[in-house]
């Protein structure tokens, strides 16, 4: 037998297993790298989050990866070459990781590897008659397992688009094992680039456990803020903080059809683009908007739809006072926080930080429980069949040689 083989099938056995989860999502600020020691796996899964990293993207890397990022033309050369480069460049900052935590790589057992989403395209969104959902993350496992000399899962979105979901949002399936508590109806609300959420039922009833994108979370802000300034975000919010909200563009924004698509669904800076953004100023005639009323504006906007979206799930399900945890950059927000606090009256608000995961961390450590599930995992996960939630485990597998 491959002796690589061999270990990963002592892996799947041993009571605990230590795993490298790593996320770059769609604000290409950098590499998150959580190491996280989990046992058992499904409903009985247990995290200890030991070490969290966010490597952060020099502009050199980001402009690379900006040339073929949710765009429908590219330098097909280019995004070759990055698939290999991002591959090798994550596996090399988890080799870096480990050595400034003083881990011996040989005492991890796996690496899970979200890899960078450089295009999404649910049939939703592309509308191309003969297609079906499809979405594209590069920086290849193989690359990754041989740079950092682990046994690597990776391009863990492919299964889920193969049973009927749209490869996404994943953070469902960590979210039910990690989060669920019995007798508290509850809200994960992360805020990336993009905004998702989990609705984890206190029945503990799989089946009724529900998630989808909401729309914009930083996403727009971040592209407007390197538009007015030298930074990557608007710190702290205090550029929207210092605006007026214009009512007729914060409507021309929310005029498209996904607001109105039904749940579950999935979105992408393939749409929301500053160019999405300057359509919905003609359509308003506010072109000559202030900085900082586009900023108050947009901000509206994400908090807006997430808001919008969480109620009609707590309208539909008739719950009442459901505690939302939020995480993701957007939790550092206080104008995006603030105003979904302000729309939500119903509900309270913690940080995912108060549950034991720091909010910056959890994608990352839900690509490392989503690698445990699909190495230790007993595949009974079962949401119900849900249309886009599969009951399957996901990750294909790079012997590091
Ligand atoms: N102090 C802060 N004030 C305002 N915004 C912040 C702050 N800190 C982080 N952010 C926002 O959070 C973003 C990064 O969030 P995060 O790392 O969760 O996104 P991501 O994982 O790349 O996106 P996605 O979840 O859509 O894939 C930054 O680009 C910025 O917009
Ligand atoms: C295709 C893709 O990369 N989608 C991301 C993105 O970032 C947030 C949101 O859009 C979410 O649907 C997803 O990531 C998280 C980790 C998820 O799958 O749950």
């Amino acid at each position: 037998m491959n002796p690589q083989l061999q270990r990963l099938y002592a892996i799947a056995q041993k009571p605990e297993r230590r795993i490298v989860g790593l996320m770059s999502g769609t604000s290409l600020d950098g590499l998150d790298v959580a190491l996280c020691r989990i046992s058992g796996s499904g409903g009985q899964t247990r995290v200890v989050l030991e070490q969290f990293e966010t490597v952060p993207y020099g502009e050199p890397f980001k402009d690379s990866i900006r040339a073929v990022f949710a765009k429908k033309q590219i330098d097909f050369e280019h995004l070759t070459l990055l698939n290999e480069q991002i591959g090798r460049q994550h596996g090399r900052w988890v080799a870096q990781c480990l050595k400034g935590w003083g881990v011996d790589p040989a005492e991890v057992d796996l690496v899970a590897s979200h890899g960078q989403t450089v295009y999404h395209a649910p049939q939703q969104q592309h509308r191309r008659p003969g297609y079906l959902n499809a979405t594209l993350q590069i920086g290849d496992g193989d690359h990754v397992a041989a740079e950092a000399g682990i046994i690597t899962l990776s391009d863990f979105r492919q299964r889920h688009i193969a049973h009927g979901g749209e490869g996404a949002p994943l953070a469902v399936y960590g979210d039910y094992f990690m989060f669920s508590q019995a007798g508290e109806d509850r809200i994960l609300l992360n805020m990336g680039g993009i905004a998702n959420f989990t609705y984890l039922p206190g029945s503990l009833d799989a089946s009724v456990v529900f998630t989808t994108d909401t729309g914009p979370g930083n996403t727009l802000l971040d592209a407007y803020a390197r538009q007015f300034t030298d930074k990557p975000y608007d710190e702290d919010g205090q550029m929207a903080a210092a605006g007026e909200v214009n009512g007729a563009l914060l409507d021309a924004l929310k005029d498209h059809p996904f607001f109105v698509q039904p749940f579950p669904k999935t979105t992408g800076p393939e749409v929301f683009s500053r160019e999405y953004v300057q359509n919905a100023q003609q359509h308003s005639h506010t072109e000559t908007i202030a900085p900082n009323d586009l900023m108050a504006t947009l901000a509206r906007f994400s908090a807006e739809t997430i808001a919008q979206s969480i109620t009609q799930i707590l309208t539909q399900g008739g719950i009442a006072h459901p505690h939302v945890y939020m995480s993701g950059g957007g939790a550092h927000n206080p104008v995006l926080t603030g105003t979904i606090e302000a729309l939500l009256p119903g509900c309270t608000f913690a940080k995912t930080d108060a549950l034991g995961i720091a909010g910056d961390a959890k994608e990352a450590v839900l690509f490392a429980v989503l690698a445990n599930e699909a190495i230790a995992g007993t595949g009974d996960i079962n949401f119900g069949n849900r249309q886009g939630v599969p009951s399957v485990s996901m990750g294909k597998i790079s012997f590091y040689k």
